[in-house]
C-alpha cells in the first residue's frame, strides 16, 4: 500500500495543549476526515503535515519524505488551504495565480479557468474586496490549480453561505474522483465529512479517539429502543455506549452492533422496539461524551 503521509507516536506540546499518540496513515487515492470540536487539535495536525510546525517527538512522513529534513521535496507535490493561508489584500487574484503558476510547474492553467468561471471570481479584484467565501474559493482555486498528489484542506467550507457551501463541495468531489490524489481536510460539520470523506478520522482534546472507514462507522452504531428495566451494568457493556432512560423506554446507542445484540438484551430483560442506523454527527457527539473509543 502506497501511503500518502504517516504519522508514527506523534506528539506535539503547547503551553495549554498537547496533541499527543498519533499513529495514522492516508492511503494514496483517498479522501480522510478530520472531525473534531474547537480545540481539538485539527490545525495543529494538519500545520505538522504542512510542515508549518515540527512535531516534538514521532515520526511524520509525507508522499515519502520525512519532515522536517525533507521538507522542500514534501512541499513541492502538497497543497495546504486555510484561513491564515497568505493571500496579499492589496493584490488581485490574477497576480496571485501568475505568482504560483512561476513556482509550480504543474500549474494546470484549463483548470484554473474553469475554477474562476465555477466559482464566479473577478480575478481582476483585490483580494481585500473579496468577500469572506470569495476569499475560501479564491484559497481553494490557487490550491487546488497546482493539482497537488496531496491536498490539506483546513476547514474548506466554514463560514460559507449554503450557495458557496454547494459549489466548494462540487468542486471538491470532482477533484477527488483523481484516483491519483490524496485530500485530508478538517471539519466541524460532519454532514461535509459524510458527503466526501473514504475514511474519519475523530480528535477529541489531542487524541484520536476513532479511525475508520466511513462505512464501517455507520455499519457498527445503532440507536436501539427498548422497554423495560435497564439491567444493572448495561452501561459497562463494551458494546454499550451510552444509555438514557426516559420513563420505561430505554435509549442505547451501540458502537459494535451485530444480529445478536437484541437478543442479548431481550435475555437481560428488555424488549427492544426499534433499531435505527445513526448520522455521523450522532456518533460523534456520542463517541466523545462516552469518553472515547468509537
Ligand atoms: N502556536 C500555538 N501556541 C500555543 N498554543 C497553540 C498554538 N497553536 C495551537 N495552540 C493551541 O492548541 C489547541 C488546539 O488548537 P487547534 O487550532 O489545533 O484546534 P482545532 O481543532 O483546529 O480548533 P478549531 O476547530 O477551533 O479551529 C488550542 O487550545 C490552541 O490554543
Amino acid at each position: 500500500m502506497t501511503v500518502a503521509f504517516s504519522l508514527s507516536g506523534v506528539a506535539k506540546h503547547y503551553p495549554e495543549f498537547s496533541l499527543r499518540d498519533i499513529n495514522l496513515d492516508l492511503p494514496a487515492g483517498e479522501v480522510m476526515g478530520l472531525v473534531g470540536v474547537n480545540g481539538a487539535g485539527k490545525t495543529t495536525l494538519l500545520r505538522l503535515l504542512s510542515g508549518l510546525a515540527a512535531a516534538d517527538a514521532g515520526e511524520v512522513t509525507v508522499l515519502g519524505h520525512r519532515l522536517p529534513e525533507a521538507q522542500v521535496e514534501a512541499k513541492r507535490d502538497m497543497g495546504f488551504a486555510s484561513e491564515d493561508m497568505r493571500l496579499y489584500r492589496s493584490q488581485t487574484l490574477r497576480w496571485h495565480m501568475d505568482l504560483i503558476r512561476a513556482i509550480y510547474p504543474d500549474w494546470d492553467s484549463a483548470y484554473a479557468d474553469h475554477l474562476l468561471r465555477r466559482f464566479d471570481l473577478r480575478v481582476d479584484q483585490r483580494l481585500g474586496g473579496y468577500s469572506h467565501g470569495q476569499r475560501v474559493k479564491a484559497m481553494l482555486l490557487l490550491s487546488l490549480a497546482r493539482r497537488p498528489r496531496l491536498l490539506l484542506l483546513d476547514e474548506p467550507t466554514t463560514g460559507l453561505d449554503p450557495v458557496a457551501r454547494a459549489e466548494v463541495l462540487e468542486a471538491l468531489s470532482d477533484v477527488l474522483r483523481d484516483a491519483a490524489r490524496s485530500v485530508l481536510f478538517s471539519s466541524h460539520n460532519t454532514q461535509d465529512v459524510e458527503q466526501l470523506a473514504d475514511t474519519i478520522t475523530f480528535l477529541h482534546a489531542g487524541r484520536m479517539i476513532a479511525s475508520s472507514d466511513k462505512e464501517r462507522f455507520l455499519d457498527s452504531w445503532r440507536r436501539v429502543s427498548c422497554e423495560g428495566h435497564a439491567p444493572e451494568g448495561l452501561s459497562d457493556w463494551p458494546e454499550v455506549a451510552m444509555v438514557r432512560h426516559s420513563g420505561s423506554l430505554i435509549e442505547i446507542k451501540t458502537r459494535a452492533w451485530d444480529a445478536q445484540f437484541p437478543a442479548r438484551l431481550d435475555e437481560a430483560g428488555l424488549k427492544v422496539q426499534r433499531v435505527d442506523r445513526m448520522a455521523l454527527e450522532d456518533i460523534f457527539v456520542t463517541a466523545v461524551r462516552s469518553g472515547g473509543a468509537a
